[in-house]
């Protein structure tokens, strides 16, 4: 909508004054990557969120404007936003935004953030540019060498269940899709003291090919896709599950033909002694207060959590071993949905805003 200037405002009705209002205090932002998978899913939450305003979103530099709805029909259909081609001369367009959600490759996050917080804008980052706190860990990763290293002090890791933002920080870091099924099913066992104390969980995840981006490559055309194990030992969503778990562990993705969602696998050795009923009570404690994440009593699956920003669990134990099922959808609770949360909560707004009615 237009705001009226100051001359014609004493003429307007309570009613427009009341508008005026909303969209004066709607929080102000921008998506990066917003023609990928994850950036498209992001657009569309901010757009049904009723404190937040997309106010630009942008794909590559190589790519023609495009009205969001023409990108991602399924998602945006009502959404006539258009995405513009990234220049970084649009930076002094964007002054008055409060927030940037990056759905960008890593190395281009990495670029981008010191830009964005040297103007007051605060920097939501799905990719792994600011999961780590030191450049030999990110270099160990991702590796290379990270151009901004001195934001890491300052990055916040937004695993919503167990993380306290500071809503005063400036830089959040998304977790991995990976990481957030795996951490979120293993961290109630390992904070509890349930494992055995050299426990090396062993962590084995399908994800449906929307894992890998919206960039066509052979690994990930359709007649390629069987199932098979990738990155076998030296994944870099290893260390992030290390560091989250305070453990070494044992990671292998797969790659699964579908289209989206994570089933994680994870399996662990228990103290001698630790009942089931011990573990499931710790398990129903620490998530009980937690809309997005759920333990349940039934079978979880992928298609359960497709569409939706949830995690479900279910846990068994049997003989000294702990075994977690973990599902969500990469995109959402392994992505999108989650940098929705942490958004939600950075600003004071209800931690599902915008994410209610897709569980
Ligand atoms: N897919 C997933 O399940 C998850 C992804 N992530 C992370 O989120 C990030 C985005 O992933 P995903 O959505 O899958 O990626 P996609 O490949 O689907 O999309 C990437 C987006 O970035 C844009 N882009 C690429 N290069 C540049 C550049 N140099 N400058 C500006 N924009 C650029 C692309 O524009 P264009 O369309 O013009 O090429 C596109 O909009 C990645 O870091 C990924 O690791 C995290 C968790 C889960
Ligand atoms: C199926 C598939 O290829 N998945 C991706 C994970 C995508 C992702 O989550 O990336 P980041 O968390 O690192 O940003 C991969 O294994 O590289």
């Amino acid at each position: 909508m237009n705001l009226p200037d100051s001359d014609t405002q004493q003429n307007t009705s309570n009613e427009d004054k009341e508008a005026i209002n909303r969209e004066q205090k709607l929080i102000r932002v921008a998506v990066l990557g917003a023609s990928g998978y994850s950036g498209s899913e992001l657009v569309g939450l901010l757009h049904n969120n009723s404190h937040f305003k997309v106010v630009a979103a942008y794909a590559s530099a190589q790519a023609t404007p495009q009205p969001l709805h023409a990108i991602a029909p399924a998602i945006a259909a009502n959404c006539d936003l258009v995405v513009h081609p990234w220049q970084e001369s649009e930076l002094d367009r964007l002054q008055d935004l409060d927030a940037v959600f990056f759905a960008l490759p890593h190395e281009t996050s990495a670029e981008l953030a010191a830009q964005f917080i040297a103007r007051g804008i605060k920097v939501f980052d799905l990719s792994g540019a600011f999961r780590f706190q030191s450049a030999d860990a990110f270099r160990n990763a991702y590796g290379f060498e990270h151009p901004h290293p001195e934001l890491f002090e300052q990055a916040q890791y937004a695993l919503m269940e167990w993380t306290q933002l500071d809503p005063r920080g400036m830089l959040f870091a998304i977790p991995g899709c990976y990481p957030t099924a795996a951490t979120l099913a293993l961290k109630p066992a390992c904070e509890s003291a349930l494992l055995v104390p050299d426990a090396r969980p062993v962590i084995t995840a399908i994800s449906g090919v929307s894992g890998a981006g919206r960039g066509a490559n052979l690994r990930t055309s359709f007649c390629e896709v069987s199932l098979q194990a990738y990155g076998v030992l030296n994944h870099r969503h290893t260390p992030e599950i290390a560091k989250n778990l305070h453990r070494e562990v044992v990671f292998t993705p797969v790659l699964g033909p579908y289209k989206r969602g994570i089933l994680a696998t994870c399996v662990a050795e228990l103290q001698a002694g630790v009942t089931e009923e011990q573990v499931k009570d710790i398990y129903q404690q620490a998530y009980q207060h937690t809309p997005l994440v759920q333990v349940r009593e039934t079978p979880v699956a992928v298609d359960h959590v497709a569409h939706t920003p949830m995690c479900l669990l279910n846990v068994h134990v049997k003989a000294g071993t702990l075994v977690v099922v973990s599902v969500l959808d990469n995109l959402l609770k392994g992505a999108a949905a989650q940098a929705m949360q942490a958004a939600n909560v950075v600003f004071g707004k209800p931690e599902t805003a915008g994410l209610r009615g897709r569980f």
